[in-house]
């Protein structure tokens, strides 16, 4: 007789999987090599910047107090006593009616508190001494970068776990950060299973198909932090998948298989977790699609028994896998960024599972609009292409018309949010009211 399987809330089963969560150790690399990783510890300023006051502008370094008074018609002289480039410090103190030609970046001269643009400053000679005119007065600090006024030193301008952007390559630069401390990535198994499977490079047969979902869960590990290692794909037999489960298990941190975990005759991951001992945490999830996405536990190591069908096993990756790589990464916000848009098209149909549309972010009138794409069916690959978005369309007895608010997963979100504010978000898409449709 066929299993039957209790289906579990979505927040259940991560809570469930989160109580296995693991943290990866700390690497250096260097700086050239840091974009896409994460910071393995806190950035923090040990020194302002700037350093020191520079100008801002080109133009002449004086003493605010000499310019009071200048106009059109009284026009205050200034000698100027010297010359300075970004690189350089005007050694002696500036005095009485005095300046500087400073240029942009350059360190403000000693006793100067204002710079003057060139534009402003009319320039003459006399017996080889350089002189200007001035027209208008400056006050004290006009036209000067501050010591610290882009950030004060002991500043945490990104903490441990972020993606390293190329604005945090700027940072990490400019804090002298030549090899750079990043997370260690999770090393995530990939083992595709199916007798119907063909490699990429071979023809199709009648009753075959490509292998995509391991290539495409391959993309979603880098996407979401992880290391990728591929371990093959293999016929739906029990004695051959047992073997490159058990033996994969020690060369990862994170195992998933796709394929074979439902109630068919040949879905054998159920018993390899039963042969293995493994704990079950959830085998059914009350959500569409991928409700059949498995999680077990086999001495503290998670598994991830995602669906055969391309986009259940799509869905399950995001929700599932995607968060425990990135709390892997020292992050504290694993989860995606959720926001609430504008339903694009009806959904009609009532379902009791909450529902994970794959849809891509449209935008009109300052609003987001969240289009689903293609054929809303678990085994369709073609609306994976475009999607940017997981539409989630809480399980209920209604369905959902043109023109709701919705909350939408942002599937490209760097920053992430807490699994607190990742559920509270879904209490707000219940909430969710008939907009007047203006939007689609
Ligand atoms: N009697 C029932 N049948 C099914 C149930 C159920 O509850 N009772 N659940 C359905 C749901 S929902 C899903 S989802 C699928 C899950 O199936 P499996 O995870 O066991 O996956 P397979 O049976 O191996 O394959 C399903 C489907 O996906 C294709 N596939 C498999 N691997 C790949 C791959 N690497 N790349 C592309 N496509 C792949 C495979 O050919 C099948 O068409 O079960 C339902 N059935
Ligand atoms: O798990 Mo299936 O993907 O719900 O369609
Ligand atoms: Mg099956």
């Amino acid at each position: 007789m066929v299993e039957r399987r209790k289906p579990i809330k979505v927040q259940d089963a991560i809570q469930r999987m989160m109580n296995y969560k693991k943290t990866g150790s700390v690497q250096y690399v260097p700086i050239e090599d840091s974009y896409g990783h994460f910071l393995g510890q806190d950035l923090i300023a040990d020194h302002d910047v700037p350093f020191f006051d520079r100008s801002p502008y080109d133009g002449f370094a004086v003493r605010a107090m000499d310019t009071v008074g200048a106009s059109r018609s009284n026009p205050v002289t200034f000698e100027v006593i010297g010359e300075i480039g970004a690189g350089s410090v005007f050694q002696e103190e500036v005095g009485k009616k005095q300046a500087v030609r400073i240029m942009t970046g350059a360190m403000i001269p000693k006793g100067c508190d204002a710079v003057v643009m060139l534009e402003l400053a009319t320039e003459y000679e006399v017996n080889g001494v350089a002189y200007f005119d001035l027209k208008r007065s400056s006050k004290a600090g006009e036209n000067i970068s501050f010591t610290g006024e882009d950030t004060k030193k002991g500043t945490v301008l990104a903490s441990k776990g972020t993606f390293i952007n190329p604005g945090i390559v700027a940072l990490l630069a400019t804090f002298g950060y030549k090899e750079v401390p990043v997370s260690v990535k999770p090393k995530v198994g990939i083992i595709a299973t199916g007798s119907e499977l063909l490699e990429v490079g071979q023809s199709l047969e009648p009753g075959k198909i490509r292998n995509s979902n391991a290539y495409m869960v391959y993309a979603q590990v880098k996407r979401a932090g992880g290391e990728p290692i591929y371990l093959g794909q293999f016929s739906d037999d029990f004695d051959t998948c047992f073997i490159q489960v058990s033996e994969a298990l020690d060369k990862v941190d994170f195992l998933i298989t796709t394929g074979g975990v439902s109630v068919g005759d040949y879905d054998y991951l159920p018993e390899i977790y039963e042969k293995l001992g493994a704990n079950v945490l959830c085998n059914k999830i009350a959500m569409r699609p991928g409700s059949v996405t498995t999680i077990v536990e086999y001495n503290g190591q998670l598994l991830f028994g995602l669906s055969g069908n391309p986009s259940a096993c799509y869905v399950g990756f995001e929700l599932f896998t995607r968060p425990i790589i990135r709390e892997f990464l020292h992050t504290n916000t694993p989860f995606l960024k959720k926001e609430v848009a504008i339903l694009g098209a009806d959904f009609k149909k009532a379902n009791p599972f909450d529902r994970f549309v794959r849809g891509h972010l449209g935008f009109k009138d300052g609003r987001l609009i969240a289009n689903p794409i293609g054929l809303d069916k678990s085994n369709v690959v073609s609306s994976l292409g475009q999607a940017d978005i997981l539409i989630q369309l809480p399980g209920g007895s209604r369905g959902y018309e043109a023109g709701m608010e919705v909350s939408v997963i942002l599937l490209e979100d760097q920053e992430g949010v807490s699994f607190d504010s990742f559920i509270k978000q879904d209490i707000h898409s219940k909430r969710s009211k008939r907009n007047e449709g203006r939007y689609v």
